[in-house]
């Protein structure tokens, strides 16, 4: 397939135009090729090549000395400006992941080149050697340390501008910081400053993610499962950074699932309000300025937490997809990735009546063509918690089972005055929870307020984001992060924390000790949230969130650290297990009135996922046929 040596850094799939530039620097040419794959490799005499294919004559250039612009690689995008030629080569609509790879690779054996003795005219003449392409090796350590060798040198001889000014993000496009993904940026003022290049830190994914991967970048249309914490949203993240930006839309059911994904909701992806109306209604409002071009430029729609979304919504975008894109395909030709665990929380039911899960709408069959399951569990790692779990899962709570949760209540879970989170069945219980926890503390109030890019798209932020507009803090406060800042330090997502202090001045900034042992000032953070048209809003805030409760469905999705649950008043199937599953060891968990008659998955569920097992020959047999392919590909390179 085309996607064969995704990852390897060679290439590129992806618009390109190439500009001939005058001495102004602007355009007097422009040639654009809208499906190009873009080549990195090396001509006969070891030099670097960037060749750009259309499927007729390849062009090709010597990559000496250039000038990369990346402020805008998460969204597909870059600029290389070849200085000699005078060409630049923008490169659009390019999976972000892919860029990343590539101009990772591009820039290491490029400074590890410069530490060859450049040939001559002459040199290559006397060589005459015939003309040859190579494609570039994938970037190995002894690259990255020559890269580092020459910097080095570089920076103790004090020439580190001779050899790199040509190697700099352009100011000219307002970079203010180093982007934190690729290290492009050595900063020109201080150049012993400059970051020490290193391998892509992407994390592997294991076997059976790299399977759906594949299956995936197939093209077919895929649903994978499996228990929480398998690592579907993980995977689901680095899937949305192997497609097209331009043509794929991550969204989730629920806002802090698309925040975890980097997506929207399906709700204002889709533009049909809460979807209640009739067809043709929503076929109309599908169509409103603002929302046509999601339906129309959607090639890919990602969806997490699809367990929460409901059979009549389902059957009703893709009756909206194939009406407004005109095409008779299911779901319009869009191709649908979607991932979640119907063990996990069903679709909210308006009214009495249960509401339907979309594996029982009447076109999911037609849809789906891969099913796939996670079976490796990732969030726990103590063996015995994770089968805990598994049993709690499916319903089978046995009377050890029963005993270890009972137990549980007497778990000291506090330490360094940071108490356990209390999951709640309802919402009202949340707020109040944490509105009088914080009243009781002693010492004044600290308000921050968020700084949001456009105050009339309040509604719509609020929606998504998982911060608040005012964020209302005390020393003491009971505190979560809400986003990533460092992983290697634990400072991620949903990590609990205590408000040590404020620092002095005028922002005041909180400084909060966390569980991992870290103490760290937080500093706002920026969001930004796709609204219709594909514009984009932001908001900025301290990542924080009040953690003395939050309720079990906001925490679908999340990992946390310490947790106190109660569970009873537990209403729906599968909400006991995803308020278990979020601790990452059971001596983290306390939960305090055990009853296993709480713990009950849909027998509906049970039987769908009985099904799609005993059909798992034929999902293994796609598997294999994905993998197989994959390998051959490989072999006739
Ligand atoms: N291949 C991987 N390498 C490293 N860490 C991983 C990998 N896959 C998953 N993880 C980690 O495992 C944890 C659980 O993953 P994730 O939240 O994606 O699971 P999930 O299947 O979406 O769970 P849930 O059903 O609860 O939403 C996360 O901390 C994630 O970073
Ligand atoms: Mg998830």
């Amino acid at each position: 397939s085309m996607h064969g040596r995704d990852g390897a850094g060679d290439q590129l799939q992806c618009s390109a135009a190439v500009e001939r530039l005058n001495a102004a620097g602007q355009a007097i040419k422009r040639q654009v090729i809208r499906k190009a794959t873009v080549l990195l490799g090396r001509n006969e005499f070891q030099e670097i090549i960037i060749r750009i294919e259309d499927g007729k004559v390849p062009q090709s250039y010597v990559l000496k000395e250039f000038k990369l612009f990346t402020k805008f690689v998460k969204e597909g995008k870059c600029t290389v400006q070849l200085l000699p030629e005078n060409i630049q080569l923008l490169i659009s609509n390019c999976p972000p992941d892919q860029l990343n790879v590539f101009l990772k690779t591009l820039s290491i054996k490029h400074q590890a080149w410069q530490t060859l003795k450049p040939l001559t005219y002459r040199d290559k003449l006397k060589a005459a050697l015939p003309r040859s392409f190579e494609t570039i090796s994938p970037l190995q350590q002894r690259d990255v340390q020559k890269a580092n060798e020459l910097r080095s040198k570089a920076t103790s001889k004090g020439l580190a501008d001779r050899t790199n000014n040509t190697m700099r993000t352009v100011p000219g496009q307002q970079v203010k910081r180093p982007r934190s993904d690729c290290d492009f940026s050595p900063s020109k003022a201080n150049p012993s400053k400059r970051p020490v290049l290193s391998l892509p830190a992407a994390r592997k994914l294991n076997k059976e993610q790299a399977a759906v991967l594949t299956a995936v970048l197939s093209g077919k249309n895929v649903f994978f499962t499996g228990s929480a914490g398998t690592g579907k949203s993980f995977l689901l993240k680095r899937i949305v950074g192997s497609l097209p930006p331009k043509s794929t839309y991550a969204t989730a059911s629920t806002g802090v699932a698309a925040c975890h994904i980097g997506g929207t909701t399906l709700h204002s992806f889709a533009g049909i309000g809460s979807g209640a109306a009739p067809l043709e209604q929503c076929i109309e409002l599908a169509q409103r300025p603002g929302v046509l071009p999601h339906w129309t430029l959607c090639r890919h729609l990602v969806i997490d937490e699809v367990s929460m979304v409901d059979a009549p919504l389902f059957d009703k975008l893709e009756a909206i997809a194939r009406s407004v894109r005109r095409s008779t395909e299911p779901f319009g030709g869009i191709q649908l990735i979607m991932c979640g665990d119907f063990l996990q929380l069903p679709p909210v039911s308006k009214g009495k009546e249960k509401a339907a899960f979309c594996f029982q709408a009447r076109s999911w069959r037609k849809v789906i063509q891969v099913n796939m399951e996670l079976t490796e569990v990732r969030r726990q790692t103590d063996q015995s918690f994770i089968s805990l779990l598994q049993a709690v899962r499916v319903g089978r709570v046995t009377e050890e089972i029963t005993a270890k949760l009972m137990e549980s209540a007497y778990h000291k879970i506090e330490r360094d005055g940071i108490l356990a989170t209390r999951l709640c069945t309802h919402k009202d219980d949340v707020e109040l929870t944490n509105e009088n926890k914080l009243k009781q503390l002693p010492g004044s109030e600290h308000v921050f307020e968020a700084l949001d890019s456009d105050p009339s798209q309040v509604k719509t932020i609020d929606a998504q984001s998982p911060v608040s507009r005012a964020l209302q803090l005390k020393v003491g406060a009971q505190v979560m992060l809400t986003r990533n800042l460092e992983v290697e330090r634990g400072l991620v997502n949903g990590a609990r924390g205590v408000v040590l202090g404020f620092e002095p001045g005028k922002q005041g900034l909180p400084r909060v000790r966390f569980l991992c042992g870290a103490t760290e000032v937080l500093k706002r953070e920026r969001w930004m949230f796709k609204v219709g048209g594909g514009l984009y809003v932001s908001r900025q805030q301290l990542p924080l969130k009040l953690a003395w409760a939050i309720s079990i469905h906001k925490s679908q999705g999340m990992t946390l650290d310490c947790v106190e649950i109660s569970l009873a008043r537990v209403f729906e199937c599968g909400q006991a297990y995803v308020a278990l599953s979020r601790a990452k060891t059971l001596e983290g968990l306390r939960v305090m009135d055990f009853d296993p008659r709480v713990v009950r998955a849909d027998p509906d569920v049970l039987l769908f996922y009985k099904q799609l097992r005993k059909e798992r020959l034929l999902m293994q047999a796609s598997m294999d046929e994905f993998v197989g392919r994959k390998k051959k590909d490989n072999h006739l390179r």
